[in-house]
């Protein structure tokens, strides 16, 4: 069995997932947080491996950049595969004079500016796309009993990388931390299913500052945040 997107037989996917939207970043996370991790797809060259953390079975998927592209694989995990914990982990944009580059961001909710929540609603409701508070309360207690810092919030997932159209300093007058392109649609997905979904980030480049990570860093280099996630994903 399998899906147009995903090569893997039934059960070689655990219900606990790691979502980077970066196949190369599913690859470094099996190579180097899970044990015995083994590739189950490479559709398209994106990566899916199992391994377990400390004893629990955990997977890794690469999603693809964009709301289109993480909603194919978000669908076909949930409803074909069977998860049921799913944590994107991903790099933002930061917006907000709060939060610094590599910084973690955990995403409280998710706006966005994505037809998503219209194709779903129609126009009468902006359904507001939240993360699941359980997942939430623990990611937040490992990150203290890691003695690592998180800030958490509001972030927002566009359609656009580059938008010059975006006006950056509302969405900072509201609260509005970091950009990046995917968790509105996790969020809002596994809220239609019934199971649990967190957005955790770390900041590779500040819009305020013009800082930014190289892209092997992006690669490599958000092993607190992985560490969070992981922690969290094991949990019953
Ligand atoms: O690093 P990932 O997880 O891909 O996330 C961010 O990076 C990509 C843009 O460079 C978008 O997918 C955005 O959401
Ligand atoms: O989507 C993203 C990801 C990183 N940085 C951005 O500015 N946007």
């Amino acid at each position: 069995m399998s899906t147009p997107h995903i090569a893997a037989e039934k059960g070689e996917i655990a219900e606990r997932i790691l979502l980077p939207g970066d196949p190369l970043r599913a690859k470094f996370i099996a190579e180097h947080f899970l044990d015995g991790a083994k590739e189950y797809t490479h559709v398209r060259n994106i990566l899916g491996y199992t391994g377990t953390y400390k004893g629990v079975p955990v997977s890794v998927q690469g999603t693809g950049m964009g709301i289109p592209s993480i909603s194919i694989y978000v669908h076909e995990l949930i409803h074909t595969y069977g998860c049921k914990k799913l944590f994107r982990v991903g790099t933002c944009g930061g917006m907000h004079p709060d939060v610094k580059l590599r910084d973690i961001l955990i995403a409280q909710a998710a706006s966005t500016d994505s037809s998503l929540v219209r194709n779903i609603f129609g126009g009468t409701i902006n359904f507001c796309p939240i993360a699941d508070f359980t997942l939430l309360e623990k990611a937040v207690a490992n990150t203290r009993r890691l003695q690592l810092k998180a800030t958490i919030g509001n972030i927002i997932s566009v359609d656009r990388f580059y938008d010059e159209d975006i006006d950056n300093d509302k969405l900072r007058k509201y609260g509005i931390l970091g950009v990046e392109m995917e968790a509105a649609a996790l969020y809002t997905l596994a809220a239609e299913a019934h199971v649990q979904a967190l957005a955790l980030f770390t900041v590779s480049d500040h819009l305020l500052t013009g800082e930014s990570c190289t892209a092997e860093e992006r690669q490599t280099s958000f092993n607190d945040m992985i560490r969070i996630a992981l922690e969290t994903a094991i949990e019953d």
